[in-house]
């Protein structure tokens, strides 16, 4: 399991694209027949793709955890970002439809993937809470932007406060309409949390590219299918894409209050 260190916004001046990829952006979590994790210290939030081919994948507990199993002080959530798929929790089976999420309470001690891909995230948990599945109706879907903005978009929140219920972790899909290319414009930071995005349904030959930094200094990542980049609580996160696209978008940190959030106004941007 790679491990990042956190980062400061002074870093980022003089900051070359290389080492803003090495900081920020996550480009192998995919890779046939294995479990792939990420663990940053920004909230030690563990991203990881689980992508199983002719036999199921079991979620190990890498050495820099420290832990019997990987969810004894951990709750994940798990998104499928290909086709039909299953989670197996504890002997329980959760069919996952494309697009769908799974989340996985602290004590469970045995998860196993098969089709899929599927995305996971991962924060400290405090308390156990149960193992639930939340399918898209099950997300209230809220429609956002217009075509105007090139940004109509669908958003589904899976894990919050008022739907699937965790410790910390926020957790949701984003869909972009055919033709739409921005997301999260206006864009924000969230002083009390960090955020990862990972697009995915993206073609292979199309790029999304990713604003991050200060609104003041901001600078870009070009993101390929199924790449992540992590969003320190100071940086903010928005992006445009060549075509169309999903992302999931899941937070850690202080709250779970989706609504406190610094918005960006454009002109405040450099
Ligand atoms: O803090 C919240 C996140 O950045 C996302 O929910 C934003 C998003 O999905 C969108 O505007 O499309
Ligand atoms: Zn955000």
């Amino acid at each position: 399991m790679e491990v990042r260190h956190a980062t400061a916004p002074d870093q980022i001046p003089g900051a070359t694209t290389d080492w803003l990829r090495r900081r920020f952006l996550a480009e192998r979590l995919f890779v046939p027949g294995e479990v792939r994790l990420l663990y940053s210290h920004e909230d030690r939030i563990v991203i990881g793709g689980a992508q199983p081919e002719d036999t199921p994948l079991r979620l190990h507990s890498p050495d820099p955890l420290r832990s019997d199993y990987f969810l004894q002080r951990r709750e994940l959530g798990v998104v499928n970002v290909g086709e039909a798929g299953t989670v197996t929790v504890d002997g329980v089976s959760y069919g996952l439809a494309p697009r769908e999420c799974l989340y996985a309470g602290r004590e469970s001690r045995e998860v196993t993937f098969e089709g899929g891909p599927f995305y996971l995230v991962s924060t400290p948990a405090h308390a156990t809470l149960p193992t639930a599945r939340a399918t898209l109706e099950d997300a209230e879907p809220v429609r956002l932007g217009g075509r105007d903005g090139s940004n109509e978009r669908t958003i589904y929140k899976y894990i919050h406060a008022k739907g699937v219920q965790s410790c910390q972790l926020v957790l949701g899909v984003t869909v972009l309409e055919p033709g739409s290319m921005w997301n999260t414009m206006p864009c924000h930071t969230h002083e009390r949390r960090t955020e990862v995005y990972l697009y995915f349904d993206l073609p292979p030959g199309e790029r999304v590219i990713h604003l991050m930094g200060r609104p003041d200094e901001t600078r870009n990542l070009v993101v390929a299918d199924r790449q992540a980049v992590i969003s320190p609580s100071w940086s903010v996160h928005c992006g445009f894409g060549t075509r169309s696209y999903s992302f999931v978008w899941a937070m850690g940190g202080e709250n779970q209050a989706f609504e406190d959030m610094e918005q960006v106004a454009i002109g405040e941007m450099r």
